[in-house]
Order: structure tokens, then C-alpha cells, then sequence
């Protein structure tokens, strides 16, 4: 007989699957990060992607004046963003080539940072004081306002559309790293709680045909999502279903259920509701999953300008150990852990329904 009790705790090698990550590289500080959103804008870093060019060429074709392109250049020559090669031509840097293949990751990272950047500067001392003194003053609640995602109204679906876009850059590349540490091939039915725009689950379908996947979330994002998924290759084994998982009933018999980076955003109470509502979910013997950042440890991690957005947060996410007694509690057994040592330490956690 297996040991039901035993937790299983591993750290995992990463391999390709992390390769996004190349991105961090370029976004330690506040110019550097500027300067890159300012070739992007501009069109100036994807047209060097196409091909090198020479400082008189691309002020040739461009709105920059002489000092302004000057100042981007070597702004960016500075943090090898770009280089010049032997024809004197300014190209990108082998470095940022392999960043630049992630730009939409890239520039969701960038429009996040910039967006909480005004609430360091201008709630400092609110946040050493006290988590709950600088929530009231963040602009995060201004961008995920979960309140406009209940009622499906032109003016909330454009609002959500905003941010739904950042998570869904973001777990374009995250969700490579689950599938690559976890196996699917015996679900038949998942669900994947707060699964937003469904990207999470799209891939999932995608790597595993036999599955058929449902997506629960706010009735405005669940909207989005099926606008997302409608013309992929996995629609028709995709659903999304409209409900305050926290309260609403839920479909059963499922092999799996997931929450990828939701139970983190919830205080310890809202998150054991959540995890009951998975086990009642689940079909016996079937299995939970939660693929989430870890607490971060500033030891290890220095905070950069990229960061900002988990640095800001950094007292809410929690250590795998915590999740422990709440799924026992729930009567979720054969819990295994596995650490992810990503740009800040991400964990899967997985259990068992008895
Ligand atoms: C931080 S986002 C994570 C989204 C997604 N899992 C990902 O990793 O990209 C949290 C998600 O939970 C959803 N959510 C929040 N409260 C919810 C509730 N009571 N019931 C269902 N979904 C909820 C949000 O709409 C959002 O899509």
C-alpha cells in the first residue's frame, strides 16, 4: 500500500521551456525598459529584426528627429539592445534576437511595469507600512477590477479585454512549463477554474487530443475567451462556463482540475473555498493542479524594473508548505510538490481526491 500521507517534494530542471525567460534579461531598469518600448513603438527594433541599417538610412525613413534616433540608438547600443556590425550597420544584439522572438511576452511585461511603476513612486512608504495601506492606493484594482467581468455590457467587455490580454501574454509561454512537468494522457474531462481567456486550457487540448476541456470563469471573461479559442484547432473540445466559482455549483465528474495562478490572489478562506469546491468537483481518484509563482525569495532574487508587478505583491503569494493543511483539510491525499525555479520560484502542486 502506497503511503498516502508521504508529500513528495522535488525542484525541477528546466529546459527549453523556459527559454522565454531570456526577456528578464531586458527589463532591469526603468531607461533600458523605455528605450525598448520606444524601438517597438517606433517600428525601429522590428525593422532591424528584418534587417541591419545604417543611421542615415533609418532617418531617412522615420519620424525620429537626428538627437532623438541618436538618443535611442545609443541608449540602447549601451544595454545590447542593439550593436553595429563591421558595415557599420546597427542590427540587433544576439541576446535581444532571442528576446525579441518573445516581443508580445516582452511587451506585456513592459505595459504591466509601466502601469504599477506610479505606485511605487508615489505610495513608498505605504508599501513597507502595510499591504492593506497599499492596496487601497494601488492602480492594480483599477486594471483588474473583477466587478466589471459579472455583467456582459459593451463598456465592461472592452475594460476586460485590457487585461485579459496581459495574462493571456503572459500564459502563452507559462503554460509550456506546466505541460512540460505534468502528464495529462489519462483526463479524459479537465476543468481549469479562473481559466481567463482559456490559453491555458487551449494548449492543454492541443497536446492531448483525447481530452475535452472546460473553462470556468466571470460571464464577461468567459465572453472573451470563446472569442479567443473560437478559431483554434481545439474549439470544439473547449467550453467555457459562466460562474462565481466560489459559490456556484460547478460541473462534476472531472479527471482534473486546475487553478494556474488564481488561488494566490485570494486570502486563505476564499482559497479553502476554492479548493472544495475543486474536490467536490472531481471524480474519485481524480486530481488536483495548482501551477502558481511562489512566495519570492529576495534573497536569491533581486527585484528589477520587470518584476515590478510580483515585487509589488510579493507578501500575497504563498510557499507550497502553506497549501498543505488546506488540501487535507479539504481530504485531498498523495500530495506531491514540485519547485520550478523560474525568473521568481513558480510551484506545481498536485493531489488526490480519496
Ligand atoms: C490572475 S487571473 C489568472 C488567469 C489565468 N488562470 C492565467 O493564469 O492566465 C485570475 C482569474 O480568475 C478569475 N476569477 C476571479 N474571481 C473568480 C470567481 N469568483 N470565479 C471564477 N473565476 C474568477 C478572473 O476573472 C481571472 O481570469
Amino acid at each position: 500500500m502506497p503511503d498516502t500521507h508521504a508529500i513528495s517534494d522535488s525542484t525541477v530542471t528546466l529546459g527549453a521551456e523556459a527559454d522565454y525567460e531570456c526577456v528578464d534579461l531586458f527589463l532591469r531598469d526603468f531607461i533600458l525598459v523605455q528605450a525598448i518600448k520606444g524601438g517597438m513603438e517606433t517600428g525601429l527594433l522590428q525593422k532591424l529584426n528584418r534587417t541591419p541599417a545604417t543611421c542615415s538610412s533609418l532617418l531617412s525613413d522615420s519620424g525620429f528627429d537626428a538627437k532623438g534616433l541618436e538618443f535611442l540608438l545609443l541608449t540602447l547600443s549601451h544595454y545590447n539592445v542593439v550593436v553595429k556590425n563591421r558595415a557599420e550597420q546597427y542590427e540587433l544584439s544576439p541576446e535581444f534576437s532571442k528576446a525579441f522572438y518573445f516581443k508580445e511576452y516582452l511587451q506585456a511585461k513592459i505595459e504591466f511595469s509601466n502601469f504599477l511603476a506610479p505606485d511605487l513612486m508615489q505610495n513608498t512608504t505605504d508599501f513597507l507600512h502595510s499591504e492593506a495601506q497599499f492596496m487601497q492606493s494601488s492602480r492594480l484594482f483599477e486594471l483588474f477590477d473583477y466587478h466589471r467581468a459579472l455583467k456582459v455590457t459593451p463598456e465592461n467587455v472592452q475594460f476586460t479585454r485590457r487585461w485579459v490580454r496581459l495574462t493571456t501574454a503572459l500564459t502563452r509561454h507559462e503554460a509550456g512549463v506546466c505541460l512540460a512537468h505534468h502528464d495529462f494522457s489519462e483526463c479524459l474531462r479537465i476543468m481549469d477554474i479562473g481559466g481567463n481567456s482559456g490559453e491555458f486550457a487551449r494548449q492543454i487540448a492541443e497536446q492531448y487530443p483525447q481530452l475535452f476541456a472546460t473553462v470556468v470563469d466571470l460571464p464577461v471573461v468567459c465572453d472573451i475567451g470563446r472569442e479567443h479559442t473560437a478559431k483554434t484547432a481545439v474549439a470544439q473540445r473547449l467550453e467555457f462556463y459562466s460562474a462565481n466559482a466560489l459559490q456556484d455549483p460547478l460541473p462534476g465528474q472531472q479527471c482534473l482540475i486546475s487553478f494556474k495562478s488564481v488561488l494566490h490572489d485570494w486570502p486563505t478562506e476564499a482559497c479553502e473555498r476554492f479548493l472544495q469546491q475543486a474536490y467536490k468537483s472531481l471524480k474519485n481518484t481524480g486530481e488536483l493542479l495548482i501551477f502558481e509563482r511562489s512566495a519570492i525569495d529576495l534573497t536569491q532574487t533581486p527585484v528589477t524594473f520587470g518584476l515590478l508587478p510580483t515585487a509589488l505583491f510579493y507578501r500575497s503569494y504563498r510557499t507550497p508548505e502553506e497549501y498543505i493543511p488546506m488540501l487535507q483539510q479539504c481530504g485531498f491525499r498523495q500530495i506531491t510538490i514540485k519547485r520550478l525555479p523560474l525568473e521568481t520560484g513558480f510551484h506545481m502542486i498536485t493531489a488526490r481526491k480519496s
